[in-house]
Order: C-alpha cells, then structure tokens, then sequence
C-alpha cells in the first residue's frame, strides 16, 4: 500500500458538539481526514469551534454525535490517555521544579528506564537544545520552553500531535522562527499535526491543507493557496486577508464591474459576486476628475496599503513600497489577474 492507497491516519465524521445551555452548535456536522505526516490548520476567528473540535480529538470534550477513527479504530469515547494523541498548549505547562532533561523523561514511560536518558537527549537535540538538558524552564526564553514542550510531546511518540495556539505567546519575530523551524521539524520527523490558530499567516505558512472554520462549520478546506486564491466564500476570502468584493455581470472568463471589465478565475454567466485581492490591483496616476482617489496609505514596510474611492466605493491596493502617490491624488485602478466567482448563495456574507 503506498500513501496515495492507504487510509488516512485520522477520520473526523459528522462531529457535532453543543455545550450546555447553548441551543446552537459549538462544531456542526465537521468532517474532514487526515494523512500520515501532514500539517493541517484549523483557522477561524473567536469561538469558531476550533479548539473545541481539538479538545473532542485529543478526548478532553465529548461529542453529541460523530466518530473519530485514528488508524481505523474508533475512539470516539476513548479517555485522552488511551489516545496515543499528543497535545501542546499555549502555555507550555512544563513542569518548573524539574530539568529540562527531567520534563522530557517524564513523557516516556513506555521505554525502559535505562534508556530514557539517552532517548530524551535525542529529542532535546531534535529541537536544539541538547546542550540546555540540566537547565530549568524559567532559565529559557519563551520560543526555547516552547521547543521543550514540543519535545517533550513528541518523545511520548505519538501518533498524531495537536498544537492549540502554540507560538502565540511568542513575540512577531520569534514566532516566525519558531514556527519555520517546527514545520522543518515535523517535515523531518514526519509527524502528523494538526494547529489550532486564529492567524491567518501562520496557518498558510505552517500547514500543507488549511482548514477554515465559521460558526461550527467547517466551511472550507483545501491547500492554502486555493483558500486564499479562490476562497469559497466572503467570509473566507475576507478572513484571509484584505479583498475588495465586487459585483459583477458574468459572460464567461469575463465580467463587467465597477472597476470595468476583470478576468475571472472560472467560466460563468449572470450576476455574480467577486473577490479580488488587493495585490492584484495596481494604480496607474491619472488627471482625470473621475479616476480613483487616494483617501488613505498605510506604509507597512515591505508594503503599502491604500485605500481608494471611486463612484462612491471604496477599494483597498497593495504595492510595493517604492510605488508612492500622495494623499488626495487621483490614480486609475488596474486589474492585473483573475478575480475569484464566488458562490450565489452567499451573497452578503
Ligand atoms: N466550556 C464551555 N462551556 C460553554 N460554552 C463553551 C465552552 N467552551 C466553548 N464554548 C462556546 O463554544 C463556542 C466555540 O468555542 P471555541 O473555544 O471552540 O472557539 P474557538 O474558535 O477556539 O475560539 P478562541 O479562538 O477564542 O479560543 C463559543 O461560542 C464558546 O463560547
């Protein structure tokens, strides 16, 4: 059997969790598997129900209805500990009295003890911090205790590890490190995972499949240039990121909009609502009274972000931050790819 023809490691079926005193679902009817050795995100803002449907995984919550088969056995009702399901927290929980060396042993009582040792400095070695086993936790940075845990999941070995907001607590340029350095990780390891975030960049830079979550629902689940690229709703496509919506009269790859006429990523007809992304405009000066004004610039570094009026609309663009236009200039807006149709029925949204 090779990847393509085995089963998944995990099946997540019709999962369906409300809390007490709550008459809507907190997770309604998720459904999704997963590979051995891939990354997936599961991504949504505030009480989505992403770290509820973690918490039913890892077997801390019980669902209403659904099943969760892992390797094809059902532990739908298994207790967390019979799960073979590692799980790393936000706030690490390592075990402050104890050496890092200590913290890591602790996890593996399924090797002899004669090993373990041996076995540990391995793992402290995976995530770089070998040399650091006799220190104690509050001697490490957060980005290093947050290794530690990490390692300290994995030497319990695992079948699948869940990561619940884990690099939040990590300042902006740590976080980016961090997370590079566990997907390599992880890569190497070929662990499987699944990550818990409201971050939108770090659930595209991390994961292989991002899942997007909206009111219980998993809405959208796909490679993360496809969600971003051709997001299967507003909600979707504005979570992801800045996008302009549009309205639009569909004649194939074509439609006529506001901004004129604009390629689209599908062939359709009829009226339809588009999303097009701000760094697919681009702004050329213009004399004309008509054209687009300027109203706001937001210099982000690497990038600027502008807002834009035309005919009462506004319209947000992405540049590059060498392309300048001053406040209360007049620029015409250029598309310079597809937009993406998005579905009839959630128009509004
Ligand atoms: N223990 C609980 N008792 C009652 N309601 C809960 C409980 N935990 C979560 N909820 C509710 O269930 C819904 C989903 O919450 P959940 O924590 O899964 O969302 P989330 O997407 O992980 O949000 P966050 O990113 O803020 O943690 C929310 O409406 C929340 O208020």
């Amino acid at each position: 059997m090779n990847a393509l023809t085995s089963p998944p490691l995990l099946q997540v079926k019709d999962l369906c969790k409300s809390y007490a005193q709550q008459t809507e679902w907190a997770v309604d009817h998720v459904s999704f598997s997963l590979g051995r050795g891939e990354i997936l995100a599961l991504l949504g803002p505030s009480g989505c129900g992403k770290t509820t449907t973690l918490r039913m995984l890892a077997g801390f919550e019980k669902p209403n209805q659904g099943q969760i088969l892992l390797k094809e056995q059902d532990i739908t009702e298994s207790p967390p500990q019979k799960r073979n399901i590692g799980i790393v927290f936000q706030d690490y929980a390592l075990f402050p009295h104890m050496t890092l060396l200590r913290n890591v042993t602790f996890a593996m009582r399924h090797i002899e003890k004669t090993q373990q040792v041996e076995k540990a400095l391995e793992w402290l070695q995976l995530v770089g911090l070998k040399d650091y086993a006799k220190r104690y936790p509050h001697e490490l940075s957060g980005g290093q205790q947050q290794r530690v845990a990490l390692a300290r999941t994995l030497a319990a070995e695992p079948e699948l590890v869940l990561l619940d907001e884990p690099f939040s607590n990590l300042d902006a340029a740590l976080r980016e490190s961090t997370r590079k350095e566990m997907r390599q990780l992880f890569k190497k390891a070929g662990t499987s995972v699944i990550l818990v975030t409201h971050d939108q960049a770090e659930a595209l830079t991390f994961a292989d499949r991002v899942g997007v979550m909206q009111q219980g629902q998993l809405v959208q689940l796909n490679t993360p240039q496809l969600v971003y690229q051709q997001p299967a709703n507003a909600f979707v496509a504005k979570f992801l990121g800045h996008t302009n919506l549009l309205q639009g009269t569909a004649q194939g790859l074509e439609a006529s909009t506001a901004l004129g006429r604009i390629q689209l990523n599908r062939d359709t007809q009829g009226e339809v609502q588009l999303s097009l992304r701000p760094e697919d405009l681009y702004m050329v000066a213009s004399d004309s009274d008509q054209a687009a004004l300027v109203k706001e610039r937001e210099f982000r570094g690497h990038d600027y972000l502008y807002v834009l009026e035309q005919d009462g609309a506004e319209y947000c663009v992405i540049t590059p931050s060498h392309h300048y236009f001053e406040l209360g200039s007049r620029v015409e807006l250029r598309s310079e790819r597809f937009a993406a149709v998005l579905p009839p029925q959630m128009f509004g949204a």
